[in-house]
């Protein structure tokens, strides 16, 4: 018989942990189906608690014996990790132990669930915190979420994506790329309502007006679209506003629209990367394009101490990782370290959707999905009073 690895060692030890915790949940939920008890008893006792420092010394035997493969070990079958199971436990130590000796913080199971999911599920906050700290410094290291492509525009390319037709659906539910992708959809435009009074209210403070007073300051956005987050641009009224767009039919629309006679409205045609550089200061800055990685988001931030005034506000669309909560969490703390090194800080406010937006009706002719959840996480990212680039 072939020799057990340091990994099904260790996953045993594990696994025998987790079996007994559960094995008395489940006895009395057999009872319960059985219909041999009533509602009177107690609910069931929790089994014992994990044998935390006999686990920990396992973990370190097997590492010490094969660390890659006993950090590393996924079961064949249901790809849960060592990590997973020591995540699902709450056994901070083992975790630590097995993240500092290589293990992998975001495998996926066979169902695509990553350790810190096991860890929410199982109400482990404090591994759950272990976990986002690791790995926001591993990203951050390895710059390794900035290949990702944003979520919106799963495939084209962004210059590829500029050549090619697009098309407003005829109820004017979505604008669509040429391989049914939704470049926009009108599912959002509650989020575009609230994304638009962020940059917007606040900017009328930073322009040294109050709040009642009109116009707002000076505002920028990146990405027409279906013109959403612009119309509600245009009920603060603001002084100026700025709208950065590259397609040529979208920009076509635009005109044929009438956007370029509004109060404020200054057209922009052509990609932010190239326009940037000389468009003035903003107190509201909004991005949201299409067919780009999160380089380009971060790019496009770069940016942000030359465009942004003090006390300016700047949000994006927040479509990082939206298919795992816990990557999503991820990417809003690496953004929010990438901001705050350029005197921004970032906060991101909860924000329940309407039915629509997760209905299979609202998805139906789009061949992929971008949107997941329930909550939106909507960044409001103001520049600190002192770090901003004053006017020329
Ligand atoms: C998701 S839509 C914007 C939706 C918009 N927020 C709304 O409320 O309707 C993205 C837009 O960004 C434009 N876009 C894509 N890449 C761009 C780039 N590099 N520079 C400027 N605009 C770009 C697309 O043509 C598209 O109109």
């Amino acid at each position: 018989m072939a020799a057990m690895t340091a990994g099904a060692e260790l996953w045993q030890a594990l696994c025998a942990a987790r079996e007994a915790a559960e094995a008395p949940a489940k006895a009395a939920s057999e009872e319960e189906n059985s219909g041999a008890k009533s509602g009177a008893a107690p609910g069931p006792a929790p089994g014992p608690a994990p044998d935390a420092e006999g686990l920990l010394a396992k973990t370190q035997s097997c590492l010490d014996k094969d660390p890659e493969n006993a950090s590393s070990y996924q079961d064949e079958e249901s790809g849960a990790s060592v990590l997973m199971v020591a995540s699902q436990l709450g056994l901070i130590e083992v975790v630590k132990t097995l993240l500092e000796r290589g293990a992998p913080w975001n495998a996926l199971d066979r169902k695509g669930r990553c350790a810190g999911e096991y860890a929410l599920e199982a109400g482990h906050q404090a591994v759950v915190d272990l976990l986002v700290d690791h790995g926001v410094r591993a990203e951050m290291l390895l710059g390794a979420i900035e290949k990702r492509k944003l979520e919106r525009g799963p495939m084209a390319a962004n210059e590829d994506y500029l050549k090619s037709n697009v098309e407003y659906t005829s109820d004017e539910q979505k604008l669509m790329d040429p391989n049914g992708d939704a470049v926009m959809m009108e599912w959002e435009r509650p989020l575009m309502q609230l994304h638009a009074q962020v940059i917007c209210q606040r900017g009328a403070l930073t322009a040294g007006e109050s709040s009642e007073q009109t116009p707002t300051g000076d505002v920028l956005n990146v990405g027409f679209g279906m013109g959403i987050v612009d119309s509600y641009i245009q009920e603060h009224k603001p002084r100026r506003h700025v709208i950065i767009e590259a397609h040529p039919q979208v920009y076509k629309r635009m005109l044929d629209d009438g956007w370029d006679k509004k109060p404020g409205v200054e057209i922009v045609f052509g990609r932010w990367q190239d326009r940037v550089a000389s468009i003035g200061q903003f107190d509201g800055i909004f991005f949201d394009t299409y067919g780009e990685y999160y380089a380009d988001l971060k790019a496009f931030q770069d940016n942000l101490p030359r465009l942004l005034r003090p006390s300016g506000v700047y949000s994006f669309f927040n479509g990082l990782c939206p298919r795992n909560i816990f990557f999503h969490g991820v990417c809003c703390q690496v953004v929010q370290l990438q901001l705050d090194h350029m005197g921004i800080e970032a906060s991101f406010q909860p924000c329940e959707l309407e039915a629509d937006a997760n209905a299979d009706d609202t998805w139906q002719g789009v061949k992929r999905r971008y949107w997941w959840n329930d909550t939106y996480y909507l960044p409001i990212c103001v520049m600190r009073p002192t770090t901003a680039a004053t006017d020329a």
